[in-house]
């Protein structure tokens, strides 16, 4: 059966009702609530996190933290308290942690879980039930994890940790921060040092985060130019305030939709701009789009700034290869810009898409399809002939399938906004995984 049929799917269709102006705040960037939410876990004392992320990816750590002991309560402010249990520290829990739609959440826990000597068992959404997580498995394993899956190295999984964990060097065989993050996570509560040596850098918000909380953390480049991350195991972390930038995944689909409904005019204020995230907007820079930053600054150790954006003509361009792990989730609107272009753009080396909550260079090139643009999918990108700025056609009443991807129906509801007939998203509902105020905040600018 589709996902796209699943029952109770909450179908909409996007066209804009006018240019996005004014000034927004995207949430809190995802990747940082996550480890606020688990590093304030494992802290000594009360962390507090101003700006978290309340979607429901970040909401599936919090509770599996909860069953592992922890404390963690949102205020009349909306700032959320973290009581840690320490180091070491994490309990038993009573049933399955559910871990929703996100990948984040299971791999990173799955490492934290690894050296502690627990049993969990790890289920999820039909989308996160097909992910691979044979790529933790392999180092956990290695610390002294035990784990039984469904076939394929698939959710459901049940995982027993150690409590003799040996700390590891390993190498990443493909780049992602998830499995860093897994590895050195599962090395905080392992004597001695484990090292994770990384050939092509990734979002760092772990070792920046490691380092705040009061852990012996070194990175050093060898001489391939490979980063290698060493972490000295049992830290007593000590609580944090921690304040979550903006999170320019967020931000980028508002980005983009003011760069391609004509006559936008917006400010998007407070973004995340890590060099290791925040690669989509230099591109979107060199197909011609006007985003001028405004007021850089620093928050919570993350450089930030306003993006001011205005409405552009695009050209296509080659994309280089070498960006795609700080604009890994921003391809799929990404996509969307290029069909709007003037002449072809050309992306590459984005293998890795295929795995995410769903094939999103398939699922891309098939509602892009849809909607009336120019598209051929190769094996590891897609090639897109744009409009030269002219409106996409759009579906109309023909919804396209999102396989329960937030970003798939993000883009394609920015789509919708650069099209004459709409797009129709077949389901809404997992914006909420990731965005949950993104349709309100549309309105808030104008667009719908
Ligand atoms: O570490 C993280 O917070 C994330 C890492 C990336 O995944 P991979 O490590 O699988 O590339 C990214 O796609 C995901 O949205 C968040
Ligand atoms: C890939 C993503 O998240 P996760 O891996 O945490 O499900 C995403 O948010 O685009």
């Amino acid at each position: 059966m589709s996902t796209s049929s699943a029952p109770h799917a909450l179908a909409r269709r996007f066209l804009a009702k006018g240019p996005l102006t004014g000034r927004i705040r995207v949430p809190g960037d995802k990747s940082i609530s996550h480890r606020s939410i688990m590093l304030g876990a494992l802290a000594v004392g009360e962390t507090r996190v101003t700006g978290l992320l309340e979607g429901e990816d970040v909401l599936s750590t919090a509770a599996a933290m909860r069953a592992m002991g922890a404390t963690i309560e949102r205020q009349g402010n909306g700032d959320w308290l973290v009581s840690g249990v320490g180091v070491g520290g994490l309990l038993q829990p009573a049933g399955a942690l559910d871990m929703g739609n996100s990948g984040t959440s299971t791999r990173l826990l799955m490492g934290l879980v690894a050296s502690h000597p627990i049993t969990t068992c790890f289920v999820g959404d039909a989308s996160l039930s097909k992910r691979p997580m044979g790529r933790v498995i392999t180092p956990l394993s290695q610390v002294g994890a035990a784990f039984t899956t469904y076939p394929g190295g698939r959710l459901p999984l049940l995982e027993t940790g150690t409590d003799t964990p040996v700390p590891i060097s390993y190498r990443l065989p493909v780049a992602s921060a998830q499995v860093k993050s897994a590895v050195l996570l599962a090395g905080l509560n392992t004597p001695g040092v484990t090292t994770v040596i990384e050939p092509v850098p990734t979002r760092d918000h772990s070792e920046r985060m490691l380092r705040g909380f009061g852990a012996a953390l070194t990175v050093d480049i060898d001489e391939d130019g490979a980063r290698i991350i060493r972490l000295v195991g049992q830290p007593e972390l000590k609580a944090q305030d921690i304040v979550v930038p903006g999170d320019p995944s967020s931000a980028a689909f508002f980005v983009v939709a003011a760069l391609l409904v004509p006559g936008s005019d917006l400010v998007v204020e407070n973004v995340g701009l890590n060099p290791t995230r925040a690669a989509l907007f230099d591109v979107l820079r060199l197909m011609g789009g006007q985003i001028e930053e405004i007021d850089r600054r620093e928050v919570g150790g993350e450089p930030v700034a306003d993006l001011h954006v205005r409405a552009s003509t695009l050209h296509g361009i080659e994309v280089d290869p070498a960006v795609v792990p700080s604009m890994v989730d921003e391809f799929p609107v990404l996509f969307v810009a290029a069909a709007l272009a003037e002449g072809r753009t050309v992306t590459s080396g984005l293998e890795e898409l295929r795995v995410k909550e769903s094939d999103r260079i398939s699922a891309m090139r098939a509602a892009l399809h849809l909607a009336g643009a120019r598209v051929e999918e190769t094996a590891d990108g897609l090639i897109i002939e744009g409009t030269g700025g002219k409106l996409l056609n759009g579906t109309g009443n023909a919804a396209v399938a999102t396989h329960l991807d937030h970003r798939i129906a993000m883009s394609m509801a920015v789509a919708g906004l650069a099209s004459q007939t709409g797009v129709t998203v077949d389901d809404t509902r997992p914006i909420a995984t990731s965005f949950p105020v993104f349709e309100h905040l549309l309105s808030e600018v104008g667009a719908v």
